[in-house]
């Protein structure tokens, strides 16, 4: 199969930013007064500007070409009907069939995918619907104040980072907590104050045999079973999300308490389906099945939009751009919302070990750059910390912004002073202030260079409404299938991450040489052996 940079498409891009790389955004607007009003796009409830991008209408032509000529097409639609596209662990990927509206149908291999997920989702609203009424009480006829979700990865923070954004939609009473880290200060500190009678045990992990959580889990259980004084009080103050039923009756959770899912949803990809259990609870069924609304609105974009009116090919395509003709090496994600606190961590997951691949599907290695670095942290606080570099650092660092028209709380409107700095650093960004400008303003000639704001650095904003369940998932799902896009265009599987898998082999191999009572005698190489001595000399252990 040849490369995608051996594509006529490609070099005719790589022409065309030859011709534009010199071209500043001001130039731009000044030839095309019109691009703000065209360069938006809108898909659900989100509004997309990217008229602050270094494209014109033919960057966008040439892309839109790339993308048909990687197959973008045929890949959407071998994706929701559930073709095997990750192939290095031959599996379909069908995250989009987690919300399918009730009544359609999904047949895939020979299994009714679409009734299966109906099914999970009844039984989560029908258990969260008890927990939240308290019907559903722990071992001493109490009802349920806190759930803890013990999980790690996509089984931590997508949940945690929803019910962080939709804290307002958490309406019985009920507060959640999320463990995730094997350091033991992480479940300590989590448990430290909490009521067991009242406290419910979410043990989420797709494989159940991820060692943080069930490391986790153990001592939640220990700790259980010490304060409440009886192994029985185990099965009303635990359950589970799960696709291994063995492995969580092996832990010693009642299977009736579990809640399934099925291996071709990636643990990144899975929280809205049982993996948002805990969220579920928090904000109920009804607000649950908003979000999965949300969601289910940009697979139909996606799936039917034109590419030059698609959201998420757009900024797929945007990624493309400037990763591999301008060189940028991150994309900052900057919501305006201190409810989106968790989304860039969230979304590091979601894009880096999806996309962060060296290989091709087919095997061989990639030519172009892949995987965009993602990062970013809520404005304005971003603002007083590492937005200078983004203004007049020597990188190149496109960034997302993301705002909302309503909040759900306003005292001395502080809303609009949000909103006017989001507004302000993306115009700041893209137009700068000149050295002419400055003197102007009466600057001293030596201040002047330090002052001078370069502009030309490109900026999505998107706005929605307001942070509802449904525009959630409606950014999720965005996200998502930006992911989708590039790594379709860079011919990788977004979908597996044989990466994680040595690091978690060589720590099992090497805690015995932390801990043995002899000087332990091996290490993967010298300098790790030299780091086991220190460690067990700070310890206190024999070396
Ligand atoms: O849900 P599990 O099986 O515990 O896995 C947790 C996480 O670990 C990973 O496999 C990476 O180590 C992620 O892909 C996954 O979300």
């Amino acid at each position: 199969m040849a490369d995608i940079t051996e594509a006529p498409e490609w070099s005719a891009l790589a022409d065309h930013q030859a011709a534009l790389a010199g071209r500043h955004l001001r130039e731009l607007f000044a030839d095309d007064p019109g691009r703000a009003e065209r360069m938006t796009v809108t898909a659900g409830d989100l509004r997309l500007d990217y008229s602050k991008h270094r494209v014109t209408a033919e960057t966008l032509g040439l892309l839109v070409s790339l993308a048909e000529r990687a197959g973008l097409r045929e890949r959407i639609a071998a994706m929701f009907t559930g073709v095997h596209i990750n192939v290095s662990e031959d599996r379909a990927v069908l995250h989009t069939a987690l919300r399918l509206p009730p009544g359609e149908p999904l047949t895939v291999d020979g299994q009714d995918v679409a009734a299966d997920v109906h099914a999970v989702l009844d039984r989560m609203a029908e258990f969260s619907g008890r927990v939240r009424a308290g019907e559903w009480t722990g071992f001493t006829g109490k009802s349920i104040t806190t759930v803890v979700n013990i999980g790690i990865g996509g089984s931590d923070l997508g949940p945690a980072m929803a019910y962080e954004a939709l804290l307002d939609y958490a309406d019985a009473g009920i507060s959640c907590r999320f463990v995730s880290n094997i350091d033991p200060a992480d479940i300590v500190g989590t448990l430290a104050g909490l009521d067991p009678e009242r406290t419910l045990f979410v043990i989420s992990s797709k494989t159940f045999g991820t060692l943080e959580t069930l490391t986790n889990a153990k001592v939640a259980r220990q700790w259980l079973v010490d304060r409440l004084g009886d192994d029985k009080a185990v099965s009303r103050h635990f359950v589970a999300v799960s696709t291994n039923a063995e492995r969580v009756a092996g832990f010693g959770i009642d299977t009736a308490n579990m809640f399934g899912f099925w291996d071709w949803v990636g643990g990144r990809y899975s929280f809205d389906g049982a993996i948002g259990l805990s969220l579920m609870i928090a904000i109920g069924g009804e607000a649950f099945r908003e979000m999965l609304a949300g969601f289910r609105e940009i697979d139909e974009h996606l799936r039917t939009a034109p590419f030059e009116a698609n959201m998420p090919v757009l900024m797929g395509l945007l990624g493309v751009w400037y990763t591999d003709f301008f060189g940028a090496q991150t994309r900052a994600v900057l919501p305006y919302s201190q409810r989106l606190s968790r989304f860039p961590a969230y979304l590091q997951q979601l894009t880096m070990e999806s996309n962060g691949k060296s290989v091709r599907a087919d095997g061989a290695p990639v030519v172009a750059q892949t995987g965009e670095i993602f990062w970013g942290e809520p404005g304005t606080n971003g603002q007083h910390a590492f937005y200078q570099l983004l203004h007049q650092g020597t990188r190149l660092v496109p960034a997302d912004f993301i705002g909302f028209a309503e909040p759900f709380e306003d005292p001395a409107g502080m809303h609009d002073l949000l909103v006017a700095n989001l507004l302000a650093q993306t115009s700041a960004l893209a137009f700068g202030k000149t050295a002419e400008e400055i003197a102007a303003e009466g600057a001293p000639a030596a201040v002047v260079p330090h002052k001078v704001m370069p502009g030309n650095r490109p900026t999505s904003t998107i706005l929605a409404p307001k942070l509802t369940p449904k525009v959630l998932g409606e950014l999720v799902a965005l996200y998502e299938h930006i992911v989708f896009v590039e790594g379709t265009i860079w011919g990788i599987d977004s979908f597996d991450q044989w990466g994680v898998e040595l690091g978690k082999v060589m720590a099992m191999d090497l805690a015995p040489a932390l801990t043995s009572e002899e000087p332990p005698s091996g290490a993967p190489d010298p300098s790790t052996a030299a780091l086991v001595r220190e460690y067990r000399r700070m310890r206190g252990r024999a070396v």
